[in-house]
């Protein structure tokens, strides 16, 4: 097992109040690793510091071995490789499928200095071989404010993979998703896995039993337990202050 992310000590404090605790954790390459817990877990907090959008009070996120990106900025943690996923879609949807994966290929963050930035042919290839994967080839031409909520969710995980990173963070992919939707985004991040690693906070357990490497839990900002989702369920403290309080239901 290679480690593509070790968390070292991280805490993270907003105005003294810990919202995550003294984490360490490792992220192993390939995984489809899930962060669960209850409602101001720090979940969603833990994946801010991992992209740049908070700082740290205390510790170390090392990427790759060695790059500690706490002490890089947002752009460029995007640039060595870690996407992420926000809950809320970021498609244009005045454009069409093709034109936003255009926009995401020429890797440019300026909508303005993309739309004059002409994608080449290995871009193209690039975007053609996506579209494919996430199912929406057929749909290339089609406008984005028409697709299904789980097609405008699949086409910006496309979005992201056309930065080509080596690590990407889902932030409850599948919220809102019936249930064909959900299997078929599990079986895409299955896909996308074996060339780039994922970190998903998710309230789904259903979709965590399925398709988890591994699973992390976190209660009021500290890991309560890790393993595998057979492990973590059978432990009575995290029955305690989620499974078994309808946690899932709270998503
Ligand atoms: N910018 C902020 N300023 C102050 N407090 C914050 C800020 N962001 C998050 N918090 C607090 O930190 C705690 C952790 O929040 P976070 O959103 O990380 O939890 P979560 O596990 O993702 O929860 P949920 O499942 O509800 O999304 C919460 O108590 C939240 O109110």
């Amino acid at each position: 097992m290679e480690t593509i992310l070790q968390i070292q000590d991280l805490t993270v404090n907003f105005d003294g109040f810990k919202a995550v605790d003294h984490v360490n954790t490792k992220i192993e390459k390939g995984e489809i690793h899930f962060f669960i817990g209850p409602n101001g877990a720090g979940k969603t907090t833990l994946l801010d510091a991992i992209c740049g959008r908070v700082k740290p009070k205390t510790g170390s996120i090392l990427f790759t071995g060695g790059v500690d990106v706490t002490q890089y900025s947002e752009n460029e943690i995007v640039n060595i490789g870690i996407g992420r996923k926000f809950q809320v879609p970021s498609v244009f949807t005045g454009l069409t499928v093709q034109e936003n994966m255009e926009l995401a290929a020429v890797k440019n963050r300026s909508l303005f200095s993309s739309i004059f930035h002409k994608t080449n042919k290995e871009q193209e290839e690039l975007i053609d071989d996506i579209l494919d994967t996430i199912g929406l080839y057929g749909k290339k031409h089609q406008n984005s404010a028409a697709l299904a909520h789980g097609e405008k969710q699949w086409l910006e995980i496309g979005m992201l993979l056309a930065q080509k990173p080596r690590l990407m963070l889902l932030d409850e992919p599948v919220a809102g998703m019936g249930r064909a939707e959900t299997e078929k985004t599990g079986e895409l991040l299955k896909k996308i896995a074996k060339d780039c690693t994922m970190i998903v906070v998710e309230h789904d357990m259903e979709f965590v039993r399925d398709y988890s490497s591994k699973v992390t839990v976190l209660h009021e900002g500290a890991i309560l337990d890790e393993g595998s989702m057979a492990d973590v369920q059978k432990n009575q403290k995290v029955i305690d202050v989620y499974l078994g309080r309808g946690g899932e239901r709270d998503a």
